[in-house]
Formats: structure tokens, C-alpha cells, sequence
């Protein structure tokens, strides 16, 4: 097939815009979906004389779009989404039909107030069959009035867990017709007579989903580091108690707990960034790939992307509690930003593929090689997998004093994703040949099937961090960033130590050792802490924190933001008298009789 024209490279741009997202999805950017999934849907999914059309005019901004795909009553099971786009070979159009209260569409981002279009993901059909969702551009509201077209009926779905200044809305269709051509047809098509031409891979037209969260893993990336910021800089300022008695009060970032409450988010932090930066350029080159006809790298894709997605998400959230918790009582107020990142980070543990689902995608992955390698064939030369055909060592090697690159922590884990790979594999199929259906053998195993899945994308982040420290020159910088991989790389070994200590692998006296190497980097790290967080060079706007400002003023500036709450405009509110007062003084009146 001859070269595609290279569509408009936006990858580079659209990993900022959407890691940029991540700041401006805290204040509600009306823009987000438009940017970081119906853009990559027209780069994707439209064929040239679509993209033609529709890409510099939604570069443009002529018009907003979002990405209508989730309903009321689906957004995993994607087969059974409702809604429906029905070809009509007399006019050359699709027909788009909201056949139940379940098929309204519901949580699209920017859906409810800002959007004039929307990729619809509809289920096909033509010529009386049903050829499963395909996504379409449809027009929403009139571009001048922007009132909603005729047989459209769209709103807000109401107030949310967080980001509540983004509109997420509902969506139906009654019987509204649109062109032939407003099916994204660079695919799948549908013939002027009606005739389907199926895609050469039938989840090409899932792209966005997955740009999203390969995007996503930069995302948490970007949350954890905000939130470790504001962390590691109020507790430098913040002084409470003793340690030596008489001696004055400590920064509580002396404390050994709060180190080791902190410092791990710091290290996957920089871990997630690092697996981020690879994960957007597979996606960019399996784009590219597909461009040139080339499908090759789309399963991988598929897989390490719902992986890295499903783990970072959920260290994200569990980290930025951390951090919150780190932080006292004005760790539970507005002012630190902590409920503003929290509420938006954790919204990534279920759009975009809910976690569970997401484990399990990848773990259908990691069954398949277990059945190559218990066929005895050998690996494919694929760099994220190809461990999992070698044998490790018998026994955990990580208090050998010479670690070369921490290759015997790494073979730690590699040991444990290998043995739970195989092991939920063999489950699988004895479970089968006991009766038992293959699905119903796959939900048997599931929780294990989600462990395995776990323990892969831990060693993929964990070898990606050494490899990336690996090559860094400057020696100043990479000592300090040495410091960070060594607590990330034995946290982790401690984090999974169940597994490793299971069959024996490693030894309580191991670790004891991988404990001993945590508190010795969050030694190390203690003193380059504050200079390592100023490093990141966030923005105060951007941090939406008055305990993490760059100037460490946080007491005035406390008192500040709680004066300007509008409560405090006044001294007595109208309500006091209206009835606090009023119920004081027949209180008072009572008691005088
Ligand atoms: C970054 C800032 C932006 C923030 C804004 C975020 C706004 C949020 C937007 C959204 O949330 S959009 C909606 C997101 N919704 C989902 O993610 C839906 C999740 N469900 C699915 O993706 C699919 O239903 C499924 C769970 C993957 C199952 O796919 P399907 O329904 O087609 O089932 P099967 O026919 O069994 O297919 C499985 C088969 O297909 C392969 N596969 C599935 N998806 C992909 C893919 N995207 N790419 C490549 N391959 C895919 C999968 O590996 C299986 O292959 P085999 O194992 O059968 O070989
Ligand atoms: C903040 C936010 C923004 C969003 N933005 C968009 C958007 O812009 N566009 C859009 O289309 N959608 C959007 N969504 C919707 C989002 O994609 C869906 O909520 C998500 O895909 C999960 O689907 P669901 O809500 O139907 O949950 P369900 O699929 O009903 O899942 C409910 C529970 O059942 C479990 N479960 C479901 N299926 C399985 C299975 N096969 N195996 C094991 N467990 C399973 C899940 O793990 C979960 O615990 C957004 C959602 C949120 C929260």
C-alpha cells in the first residue's frame, strides 16, 4: 500500500494538550473532549476526504466536539450499546434512534452545554444486519443559535463526585437523519447501495480509547508530582512536636512516616512519566503503522495500554490520598488543591475503560503467551513480553551485594509476573477440563487473572525506570534520581512481597533487606526533597494550593483565601437572626419562666 499522507502529526502536540488537560480538566476545559478524543478520532477513523473536510475546521475550533459513545445502561460492554444508526440506501443516510431510556447517551465530556457535534459510537446497520458499533459525526446544535437540532434532545447529567465545572451530559436521538458520509469511514464503510466493507482489524475504530489511555498514564504522572509538590512543601514548612526533647519544634518532613507517606508517590510519579513517554510514542508509531497498513502492534498496543492505565490510575488515587493525609487538617481544606486533584484523578480509574475490565483486556494478553509457552514455543522478540518465555532464577537475588542496574530486582518481578501468568493459565485450563466453559473458567479465575496482569505492568514501569535512569549523563541529576529509583524499585518489592514470599521465591530475611534499602533512600532523599519538588517547576495557579506555594507562605496566605470566602463578607449573616438568634432567644426567654 503506498505511503498515506501523514495526517497532521498532532500526537507530540495532543500529548501536551491532553497531559496540559489534566490542569485545565480541573477548571473545566470546554474544550477537553474536542482536543484529546474527537480530534483523534477524525486523525484515525476519518478517510483523507473527511479529514480534508473536518480536521483544520475542528483544529480551527469552528466547532466543539465530543465523544458520545457511553450510555445510561452501558459503557464496558460495548456490543450491547443501544443506540442505533440505520442506513437508508433511498436518501443515502443513516437514521440515529435512541430506542430506550438505557441507550441515552450519558457522561459524554463538554456533551451537555458546550458541544455542537459529537462522534457517536452507534450500532451499524444495513441491509438488515447488524454490524456492531461504528463511530459517526454528527451534528448536534445549530451553529449560529446553538440550540439542539431537530430530534435531538441534550443536557447536563447534574452534579458529579468532581469535576463539576465540566458539563458531561445526556444525549438522545429521535429518528434523526444524517449523510452517508458522516460515518467515519477511513475503516469500515457503508456503500451508496447499503453494501458493508468491514475494516482490516475490527477495533481500529476504538483508537480514541486508546489514545486516551495511553495519554492517561502521563495524566497520573502529572497528579502525583502536583500532589507530592504540595506535600513535600508544606511539610517543610510545617512544625510540630519533637524528636529530640528540648530541642524545638521539627519540620514533620523529619518525620520517618511522613517520608515514606510521601516519597513513594514522588518515585511512581517519575515512574509513571517515564512509562508514559513510552506508551504515547507505541501508540504514535502504531498509528503510523496502521497508516502504512501495518496492524502488526495494535494488540500490543491494546494490551500494555489498558495495563498501565488500570495501575497507574489506581497508585494515583491511592497516592494523592497519601499526600492529602499527609498533610493534617489543612490538607482536608480547599485551599490545598488536594479535593480539586483528588476528584479529578480518580475519575481515571473508570472513564476511559473501567479499571477491572481494563486488567482483564491485558490478561487476555498475558493468556495467550502462557499458552505459546506452555506449547514450548519461544518468544517473539517482544520486549515487553519476552521475559515471561525465559527462565529467572530460582531464588530472589536482591540482597547480593552487587545488583548490576538492579537486574536481580527486576528479576524478582519478572519471577512473580511469570509464575502468576502461568499459574492462573494452568487454573484456566483445569478448571475446563473439569466441564467448566471457558467463560465461565475466566471468571473463576478473574481476581488472579487481575493479579498476573498486575504484576506484568509492575515489572514493565519498574524496567522502563531503570533503562530511562539509565541513560541519563548528568551525574548530579542522576545520583538524585537514583535515589528515587531505589525507593521505588524495593516499595515495590515490598508492595508485592506476598507474592514473592508464596512459593518460597524470596526470604523474610530479603525482606527485611528491601525494607532497609526504603529507609536508606528516604535518607538520602530527605535532603534534596524540597529541591527535587521546585525542580518540577509547577505554576502556583497550577498547583491550586495555598500549602504548596513556591514561597512556602502558607499561614498569611491561610488566613487570606479563608477571609475571602464569601462567608466571611459580612460579620453576622442574615440568617443568624432569621433563626440561630431567634432560637437563642426563645431559649433564653424559656428559661427566665
Ligand atoms: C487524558 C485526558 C482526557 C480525559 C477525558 C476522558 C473522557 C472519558 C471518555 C470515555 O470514557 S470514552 C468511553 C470509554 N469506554 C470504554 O473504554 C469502554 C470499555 N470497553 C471496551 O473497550 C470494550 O468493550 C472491551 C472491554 C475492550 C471489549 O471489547 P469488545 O466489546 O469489542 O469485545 P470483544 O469482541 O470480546 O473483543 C475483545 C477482543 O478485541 C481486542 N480489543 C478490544 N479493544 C481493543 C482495542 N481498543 N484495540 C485493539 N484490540 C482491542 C481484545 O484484545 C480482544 O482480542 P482477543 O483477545 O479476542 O484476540
Ligand atoms: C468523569 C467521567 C467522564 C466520562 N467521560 C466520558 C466521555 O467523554 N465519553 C464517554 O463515552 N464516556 C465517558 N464516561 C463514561 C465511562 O467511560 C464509563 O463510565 C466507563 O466506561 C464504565 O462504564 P459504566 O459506567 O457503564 O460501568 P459498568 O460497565 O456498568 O461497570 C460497573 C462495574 O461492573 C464491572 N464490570 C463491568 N463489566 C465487567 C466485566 N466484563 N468483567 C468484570 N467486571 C465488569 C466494572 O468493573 C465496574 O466495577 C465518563 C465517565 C466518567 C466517570
Amino acid at each position: 500500500m503506498e505511503h498515506a499522507p501523514k495526517a497532521i502529526d498532532v500526537t507530540n502536540d495532543v500529548e501536551m494538550r491532553t497531559f496540559n488537560f489534566f490542569t485545565m480538566g480541573i477548571d473545566g476545559h470546554p474544550l477537553g473532549l474536542h482536543l484529546d478524543m474527537a480530534i483523534p478520532t477524525i486523525l484515525n477513523n476519518a478517510d483523507e476526504e473527511q479529514q480534508k473536510d473536518w480536521l483544520p475546521k475542528a483544529a480551527n475550533r469552528e466547532f466543539i466536539a465530543t465523544y458520545a459513545q457511553t450510555e445510561m445502561g452501558h459503557g464496558t460492554n460495548l456490543k450491547k450499546l443501544e443506540t442505533t444508526a440505520t442506513y437508508d440506501p433511498k436518501t443515502q443516510e443513516f437514521v440515529l434512534n435512541s430506542p430506550t431510556i438505557t441507550s441515552t447517551k450519558w457522561w459524554p465530556g463538554n456533551l451537555g452545554k458546550s458541544s455542537n457535534y459529537a462522534v457517536v459510537m452507534a450500532q451499524l446497520y444495513t441491509q438488515g444486519k447488524c454490524h456492531g458499533a461504528h463511530p459517526f459525526f454528527v451534528q448536534l446544535r445549530d451553529l449560529n443559535t446553538h440550540k439542539p437540532l431537530k430530534g435531538i434532545t441534550v443536557g447536563d447529567i447534574g452534579p458529579k463526585f468532581g469535576m463539576n465545572t465540566v458539563d458531561n451530559g445526556f444525549l438522545q436521538f429521535d429518528h434523526v437523519r444524517t449523510p452517508r458520509r458522516s460515518m467515519f469511514m477511513k475503516h469500515a464503510k457503508v456503500l451508496p447501495d447499503g453494501r458493508y466493507v468491514p475494516p482490516v482489524h475490527d477495533k481500529l475504530n476504538y483508537s480514541a480509547m486508546v489514545f486516551i489511555r495511553a495519554a492517561i498514564v502521563s495524566g497520573m504522572a502529572y497528579h502525583l508530582l502536583v500532589t507530592s509538590t504540595i506535600a513535600v512543601r508544606y511539610s517543610a514548612i510545617r512544625r510540630q512536636g519533637e524528636i529530640t526533647p528540648g530541642a524545638g519544634e521539627v519540620k514533620v518532613l523529619d518525620y520517618q512516616t511522613q517520608q515514606h507517606r510521601i516519597f513513594p508517590q514522588l518515585a511512581r510519579g517519575l515512574a509513571f512519566r517515564l512509562s508514559g513517554q513510552y506508551i504515547m510514542k507505541l501508540y504514535t508509531q502504531t498509528m503510523d503503522d496502521i497508516r502504512n497498513g501495518d496492524i502488526s502492534a495494535v494488540p500490543d498496543l491494546h494490551a500494555l495500554s489498558c495495563g498501565l492505565k488500570a495501575v497507574t490510575t489506581h497508585h494515583a488515587a491511592l497516592g494523592l490520598e497519601q499526600c492529602r493525609m499527609a498533610c493534617g487538617g489543612h490538607g482536608y481544606s480547599q485551599a490545598s488543591g488536594f479535593p480539586l486533584h483528588y476528584s479529578v484523578a480518580v475519575g481515571a480509574c473508570t472513564y476511559e475503560g473501567e479499571n477491572m475490565v481494563m486488567l482483564l483486556q491485558t490478561a487476555r494478553h498475558l493468556m495467550k503467551i502462557a499458552k505459546a509457552i506452555r506449547a514450548g514455543q519461544s518468544p517473539k522478540s517482544n520486549k515487553i513480553v519476552d521475559y515471561l518465555f525465559h527462565k529467572g532464577p530460582p531464588k530472589c537475588l536482591i540482597d547480593q551485594a552487587y545488583d548490576t542496574n538492579y537486574r536481580n530486582v527486576l528479576e524478582s518481578f519478572e519471577h512473580l509476573a511469570r509464575r502468576q501468568t502461568l499459574e492462573v493459565y494452568d487454573k484456566l485450563v483445569q478448571l475446563q477440563q473439569q466441564g467448566r466453559n471457558y467463560e465461565q473458567a475466566w471468571n473463576d479465575c478473574a481476581v488472579e487473572l487481575c493479579k498476573a496482569t498486575r504484576a506484568h505492568v509492575r515489572t514493565f514501569l519498574a524496567r522502563t525506570f531503570v533503562e530511562e535512569i539509565d541513560k541519563i549523563s548528568d551525574l548530579s541529576i542522576k545520583s538524585v534520581l537514583q535515589d528515587l529509583l531505589q525507593l521505588y524499585l524495593y516499595y515495590e518489592v515490598t508492595e508485592c512481597a506476598t507474592g514473592l514470599l508464596e512459593d518460597g521465591f524470596m526470604t523474610g530475611q530479603q525482606h527485611k533487606y528491601a525494607k532497609k534499602k526504603i529507609y536508606e533512600a528516604l535518607e538520602k532523599i530527605r535532603p534534596n526533597a524540597v529541591s527535587i519538588v521546585d525542580s518540577f517547576d509547577f505554576q502556583d495557579r497550577e498547583l491550586h494550593s495555598v500549602l504548596g506555594r513556591r514561597d512556602g507562605n502558607v499561614y498569611e496566605n491561610l488566613l487570606k483565601w479563608a477571609q475571602s470566602s464569601p462567608l466571611n463578607k459580612t460579620d453576622v449573616l442574615p440568617f443568624h437572626h432569621k433563626y440561630l438568634g431567634k432560637m437563642m432567644e426563645e431559649a433564653r426567654q424559656r428559661s427566665k419562666i
